[in-house]
C-alpha cells in the first residue's frame, strides 16, 4: 500500500445521542471551528488571555508532519549510521508523550528485517531497570534519552545511570553510545553536549509532549524500528488535509470523533473504553496519556480505559462510550461480537478499522485533533497539566528528606495488616476483608477504579490486575483502569487529581527487597520509586480523593497481589 491509501474508516453509531452530537457539529459549522483550528484561534477552547496565550503556543503539531517530511532523509542517514557503527540494540528512555510512540509503534509493527530491536523504560522499578540491563549488549546499544523539557527526573536518572556503565566500558567515549531528543535550549542540551552525546535531535518547543507522536519523538525511534516513516508520515498528511489542513473538508472525522467524545462525555458518557486487538493492545497506553491528560481537568474530562475487561451489557452503567480500533482485513470475532451486542443494547459505539500498522500514522493524527476537539466541547484547555506537578512537588519534598536521612519518613501505622501485607486507608476495619469492604462500600455508580501499581510489570502480574479488574467489574459494575508506577504519572495521573472526584485508587507498593544504586545519587531506584508512591498518594489525599494503599512488603510481588486477590474474593462474595 502507499501513500494514496485511503483514509482509516470511521464509524459512528450513536443512538439516542445523535441529535445532540448533530447539533454540537452545526455549532462547530456556525463558528467556522475547523478555520479557526487551523488558524490557531485560542478563544474556541477559553475565554482567559493567559490560557489564550498557552494553547497559542502549543499548537505546532496541527503542521509538524509538514516539518518532518523534509527530515526524514536526515533521520534515515542517522539509522544508517548507527548501523554502520555496530549497533544491535536501541534503548528508548523518558516519560509519558516522549516514549509512549515508540512503545506503540514496537508492539504493532514486531521485529522488522530492516529495524533495530528496541526496549523502552520508562519506570523507575529497580527490578525492570535490571531487567532491561541484562537483556542488552550494554556496548552495542543505544541510547535514546527523550526530554521535551530536559527536566524530567526520571529520563535524567536512566541516563546518568547507564552513562555510568558504559563509562567503564568506554571512558570518555561513552556518549558515543547515547542521542538525546529535546527542545532547543533545554538544560538537557548543555548536559549531552558536555557528555558527547552521538547526536541531538532538537524537536520543536511549541509541540507539546502528549502531541510529539509525529514529531522526533515519535520518528526516530520509528526509523530506527525499521518502520517506514515517509509513509507513516504520509498517511498523518492524509488524515490532516480530511482534518480540514487545506480548508474545511466534507466530513472531518477528528472534528466529528471529537465532537460525539465531548458531547457524550457532557452527558455523563466520560468512560471511553477502548477495544483492540492483542496486538494493539499499547495502543490505549497512548491514547490514554492524550485524551486523559488533555482533557482531565477543572473536574471534568474523558477518561480512556485501556484494559478494562470487555462484557456483556449488563454489567455496564450509562457511564460508556465503546471505541473499537482494530484491522480491517482481522476478523477479531470476539470482539466484535460483544461490541455488536453492546451497541445493540444501547451504547454508544465508535468503530476505526485501519488498513496496516502504517495507518497509525493517521491515527494519531486523528486522535490529537479530536482530543483538542473535544476539549473545546468541554471548555478547558487541552495543553496544559496543571495537577500533574502536585505529585512530583510532594515527591521532590520527600526525596529532599531522604538526601537529608538517608531514608524516606516513616509512614503511619497501618489500618490493617494480614498476611504479610499491610493496608492504609482513611475508612476503618481491623482485617484485610473489612478494609476492602469499607473501601469498595464507598463505590457510586458512575465511579472508577484505579490499580496503581509500583511495581515490577511482568506477564504474570498483569494476569494477576487482569483478574482484579475482572473481579472489581463484575461485583460491582465499576469501570476499572491500571498502570504501572510511574508511567501514569505522566499519563492518567493528571486527570486522577484534576478530573472528577469519581475514581477510586488502589495504589501497590513493595519494599523492593533487590534495590538498584543511583550512581552519584545518595537514593536508590527503589527509594525514588517509593517517593513517588508516596507523593503522589499525598497528592491525591490533598485532592479528597478515596485512597487504599496495600504495602506488599519484602515478599514476591506476584504471591503479595495474590494474597491480596484471595481477601478481596471474600470482601465481594
Ligand atoms: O518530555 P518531558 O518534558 O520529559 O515530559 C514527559 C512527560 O512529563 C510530564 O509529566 C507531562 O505531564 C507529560 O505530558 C510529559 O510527556
Amino acid at each position: 500500500m502507499n501513500s494514496s491509501t485511503p483514509l482509516p474508516s470511521q464509524t459512528l453509531q450513536l443512538g439516542t445521542y445523535q441529535p445532540a452530537v448533530e447539533a454540537q457539529l452545526v455549532r462547530f459549522h456556525d463558528q467556522n471551528f475547523t478555520t479557526g483550528l487551523w488558524q490557531k484561534q485560542a478563544d474556541l477552547w477559553v475565554s482567559d488571555a493567559e490560557g489564550q496565550q498557552s494553547i497559542r503556543s502549543f499548537m505546532g503539531w496541527l503542521r509538524v508532519v509538514d516539518a518532518m517530511l523534509p527530515a526524514v532523509p536526515e533521520i534515515e542517514q542517522f539509522v544508517q549510521e548507527v548501523q554502520a557503527a555496530g549497533f544491535r540494540h536501541v534503548v528508548v528512555m523518558g516519560m509519558g508523550g516522549s516514549s509512549m510512540t515508540p512503545i506503540v509503534l514496537r508492539q504493532a509493527f514486531g521485529q522488522l528485517s530492516g529495524g533495530l530491536p528496541l526496549s523502552v523504560l520508562d519506570t523507575t522499578n529497580p527490578g525492570s531497570v535490571r531487567e532491561i540491563e541484562q537483556a542488552i549488549p550494554l556496548a552495542e546499544t543505544l541510547f535514546v534519552v527523550a526530554s521535551k523539557s530536559g527536566t524530567t527526573a526520571e529520563p535524567l536518572a536512566f541516563g546518568d545511570y547507564f552513562y555510568a556503565r558504559l563509562q567503564k566500558l568506554k571512558g570518555d567515549k561513552a556518549g558515543e553510545n547515547f542521542v538525546a531528543i529535546t527542545d532547543p535550549g533545554s538544560q538537557f542540551v548543555t548536559q549531552a553536549t558536555a557528555q558527547k552525546y552521538r547526536r541531538i535531535f532538537l524537536n520543536f518547543a511549541d509541540v507539546g509532549g502528549r502531541f510529539s507522536a509525529l514529531s522526533y519523538f515519535g520518528l526516530v525511534p520509528a526509523a530506527l524500528l525499521g518502520i517506514d516513516i515517509k509513509t507513516l508520515l504520509e498517511r498523518a498528511q492524509t488524515m490532516m488535509r480530511a482534518c480540514g489542513a487545506e480548508g474545511p473538508a466534507e466530513q472531518n472525522p477528528g472534528l466529528e470523533l471529537g465532537a460525539a467524545l465531548g458531547v457524550l462525555a457532557q452527558q455523563g458518557r466520560d468512560k471511553l473504553t477502548l477495544v483492540v486487538p492483542e496486538n494493539l493492545s499499547d495502543f490505549g497506553l497512548w491514547l490514554e496519556q492524550l485524551v486523559a491528560e488533555s482533557t482531565g481537568k477543572q473536574g471534568t474530562g474523558i477518561l480512556p480505559l485501556a484494559g478494562d475487561p470487555l462484557s456483556t451489557p449488563a454489567v455496564y452503567g450509562s457511564d460508556r462510550v465503546f471505541v473499537y480500533v482494530g484491522y480491517e482485513s482481522q476478523p477479531d470475532e470476539q470482539n466484535r461480537q460483544k461490541i455488536a451486542a453492546l451497541q445493540a443494547a444501547g451504547h454508544p459505539v465508535i468503530t476505526i478499522l485501519l488498513h496496516d500498522a502504517l495507518d497509525l500514522g493517521a491515527e494519531f493524527f486523528r486522535w490529537e485533533v479530536a482530543t483538542a476537539v473535544a476539549s473545546a466541547v468541554l471548555g478547558i484547555n487541552p495543553f496544559d497539566q496543571p495537577n500533574v506537578q502536585a505529585a512530583k512537588t510532594a515527591t521532590n519534598r520527600l526525596m529532599e528528606v531522604v538526601e537529608q536521612q538517608g531514608q524516606l519518613p516513616q509512614t503511619s501505622a497501618p489500618t490493617a495488616s494480614e498476611n504479610g501485607l499491610d493496608y492504609y486507608t482513611s475508612v476503618s476495619g481491623n482485617s484485610a476483608e473489612a478494609v476492602l469492604k469499607a473501601f469498595f462500600g464507598q463505590a457510586k455508580p458512575g465511579d472508577y477504579l484505579c490499580v496503581q501499581a509500583y511495581l515490577m510489570e511482568t506477564p504474570a502480574l498483569n494476569a494477576e490486575l487482569d483478574e482484579l479488574r475482572q473481579l472489581v467489574q463484575q461485583r460491582l459494575h465499576l469501570a476499572t483502569a491500571a498502570g504501572y508506577g510511574p508511567r501514569f504519572l505522566h499519563s492518567t495521573g493528571q486527570y486522577h487529581k484534576g478530573g472528577p472526584d469519581t475514581g477510586l485508587f488502589l495504589q501497590l507498593t513493595t519494599d523492593h527487597p533487590a534495590d538498584l544504586p543511583l550512581p552519584g545519587r545518595p537514593y536508590t531506584f527503589g527509594t525514588f520509586q517509593n517517593a513517588q508512591a508516596a507523593g503522589d498518594l499525598q497528592a491525591l489525599q490533598d485532592y479528597g480523593r478515596r485512597t487504599l494503599r496495600v504495602h506488599l512488603g519484602t515478599g514476591s510481588e506476584q504471591a503479595g497481589a495474590e494474597q491480596l486477590l484471595v481477601a478481596l474474593r471474600q470482601a465481594l462474595a
